[in-house]
């Protein structure tokens, strides 16, 4: 995949990352950028994911579901199944809490580009712009907040895991070995994209998928979000108050046999205003088996390997990105 990106990210603990956040072109002092340099520009090499492929008519066809909905599983199964991503309203994550991390990411990055350096991600380390190099810097408040953050979210990924499974019909047995601190690892990635003089020749974070279950998505001052659905293009996530954004991601399109997609997505920039995300991974560990808990209401064949960890397909999906769930799929004859 082409090119550097318009962003720097920190992240917490997590086995691995899944995003290609390059924090080789910092140091960059964004704020004193009239032109876009060479080394952050943004060449396409698929016509179908341009850049200006803006769904904007179909603004608000991402579904907004309520938690609290009767209805909240079957909202939430269809959108997986339709879209890999919805926008959830009364989600439970306190607003004190997201305040608070909104506060301390912006803090993070208005950092000096001296003290940023500091705590520079190494290529083989998954956390990096921070964690314990930053601490220093914020006493425990940014942490703290992080892991207020990270608690809530993974209650809300539990939560949103027992109604996707019960929608496919997976039983209660199944999903005790999914859920809970020995079967889970999160990680927390806060994302800063700096007011981008051209914004129609950068990319904040290029297409990908995550490898997760359920992605949180929160966006800060803007939005930038867009979600790739076939047949129609990209869409803009809009900016929707008291709203998270949740993505499915490639561990729950495997488990679910394909019946849930996982969401083609990408973050575009601009030049009005800096936009921050704060981005919450859930995924299982590394020696479970991602294959298809076929349903006992399905009698599809099972479409992607057996017996395929989730240490082998990382491997499989460092090594080639986009194409890893064709690889770990199972031809048709
Ligand atoms: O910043 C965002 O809205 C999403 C970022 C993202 O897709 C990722 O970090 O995987
Ligand atoms: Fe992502």
């Amino acid at each position: 995949m082409a090119t550097p990106v318009f962003a720097a990210s920190v992240e917490t603990h997590g086995e691995n990352s899944n995003t290609k956040t390059l924090p080789i072109n910092l140091p960059l002092d964004f704020s004193s950028i009239k032109l876009l340099p060479e080394t952050h520009a943004w060449h396409e090499s698929n016509n179908k994911k341009k850049i200006e492929n803006n769904n904007e008519s179909s603004l608000f066809a991402l579904p907004i579901i309520d938690l609290n909905d009767p209805n909240a599983m079957e909202l939430i199964g269809h959108a997986c199944e339709e879209w890999g991503a919805f926008q959830l309203k009364n989600h439970g994550i306190p607003k004190s809490v997201i305040k608070e991390l909104e506060i301390q990411t912006k803090r993070l990055f208005d950092l000096s580009k001296e003290q940023k350096m500091k705590a520079l991600r190494s290529c083989d380390h998954p956390t990096g712009y921070g964690t314990l190099w930053i601490t220093p810097f914020f006493q425990q408040r940014l942490c703290d907040a992080m892991k207020k953050f990270q608690d809530e979210s993974s209650v809300l990924v539990e939560k949103l895991i027992h109604l996707g499974f019960k929608y496919l019909g997976i039983s209660k047995d199944q999903e005790g070995n999914w859920i809970g601190p020995n079967n889970r690892v999160d990680a927390l990635q806060l994302n800063s994209y700096p007011i981008c003089p051209n914004p129609e020749n950068a990319m904040g974070i290029g297409p990908h998928t995550d490898t997760s279950f359920f992605t949180v998505v929160h966006q800060i001052q803007s939005s930038g979000l867009q979600i790739f659905k076939d047949g129609s293009g990209w869409f803009t996530v809009p900016l929707e108050p008291n709203t998270v954004v949740i993505n499915t991601g490639d561990i729950l399109h495997i488990l679910s046999n394909a019946r849930f997609k996982s969401a083609l997505h990408r973050v575009t920039v601009n030049n009005i205003k800096h936009r921050y995300s704060m981005v919450y991974f859930y995924r299982p560990t590394m020696d479970h088996v991602i294959s298809p808990l076929v349903s006992n209401n399905t009698h599809d064949d099972p479409r992607f390997r057996a017996a395929l960890t989730l240490k082998e397909y990382s491997a499989i999906k460092d090594k080639n990105f986009e194409n890893a769930l064709s690889i770990v799929s199972v031809k048709e004859d």
